[in-house]
């Protein structure tokens, strides 16, 4: 299996905010990871990027075991992770945005931004070509120099895929990718994560939005009071009866849109 986790419990002091949760996601595959508030969702998100040491289980990235790994070492593997828009230099350009992030994480010695090394030059090089594909990926490239204060907030959530994607990542984990967003530019959110599955990309989402799920998911994990209460496809998850439950018969019968 490309992803698994092994039965993972977080613990905060005597509260299990994620409690022996094993899911596994295919390659190239959407997983959506719902429950209602405070279900051990971005618990889940944080133990699987490294963020929080994992209190018992495990995590297995194309069979590596990176249970004790942290956060850079398991971004340098492949997993990327989107962050809120709120972390976006607004003054700064669409471009620059994504070149600060990239350099941050694949950044050259101390001596080598100093003297500007060949290494240097090179690596910024590397990080321009791979903005600028990111950006061309998620159908920006129109807006590059403009400030971020200038964007759309859907031009935003873009560009948080964009940073996720200009490392090259194998897998993404994008926390409320549409959140604040219009119907309408859901639609175009949701385009572009499929995209990302159709170039092999295995995309893992929390997501509030119900429709949009119920329509892009291939799987679905349903977290409830840190436990996983349900898995399977989205027309296995509307008529689970816990689910159901879980959600007292609202959200999880919201239409299904179409994409
Ligand atoms: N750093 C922390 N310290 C203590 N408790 C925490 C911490 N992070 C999360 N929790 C608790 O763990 C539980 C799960 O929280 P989590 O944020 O993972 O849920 P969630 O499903 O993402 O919720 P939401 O949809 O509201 O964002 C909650 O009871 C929360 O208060």
């Amino acid at each position: 299996m490309f992803f698994r986790t092994e039965g993972i419990t977080k613990r905060f002091g005597g509260l299990a905010a994620v409690e022996d949760v094993s899911a596994s996601f295919e390659k190239g595959s959407i997983t959506a990871i719902i429950g209602p508030n405070g279900a051990g969702k971005s618990t889940f998100f944080n133990l699987i990027s490294g963020i929080h040491p994992i209190t018992s289980g495990k995590v297995f990235f194309k069979d590596n075991d990176i249970t004790k790994m942290p956060p850079q070492q398991i971004a340098r593997l492949g997993i990327g992770r989107t962050f809120q828009t709120t972390n976006l230099f607004e003054q700064s350009t669409v471009l620059d945005n994504v070149l600060i992030g990239h350099r941050l994480r694949t950044k050259s010695g101390i001596w080598d931004a100093i003297f500007r090394t060949a290494r240097e030059k090179e690596e910024e090089k590397r990080s321009y070509e791979k903005a600028m594909q990111a950006l061309a990926f998620v159908e920006l490239e129109n807006v590059v120099e403009h400030p971020v204060s200038l964007i759309s907030q859907e031009e935003k959530k873009r560009l948080a895929f964009a940073l996720a994607l200009a490392t090259d990542p194998e897998m993404v984990l994008l926390d409320e990718p549409a959140a604040g967003v219009n119907p309408d530019e859901t639609d175009g959110l949701a385009y572009l994560m499929r995209k990302m599955a159709d170039h092999g990309i295995t995309v893992c989402l929390i997501e509030h939005k119900m429709p949009m799920i119920m329509s892009l998911a291939d799987k679905i994990v349903v977290l409830n009071h840190g436990k996983k209460i349900a898995e399977g496809r989205p027309d296995e998850i509307r008529q689970n009866e816990a689910v159901i439950q879980a959600y007292l018969g609202g959200e999880v019968h919201a239409p299904v849109k179409q994409y």
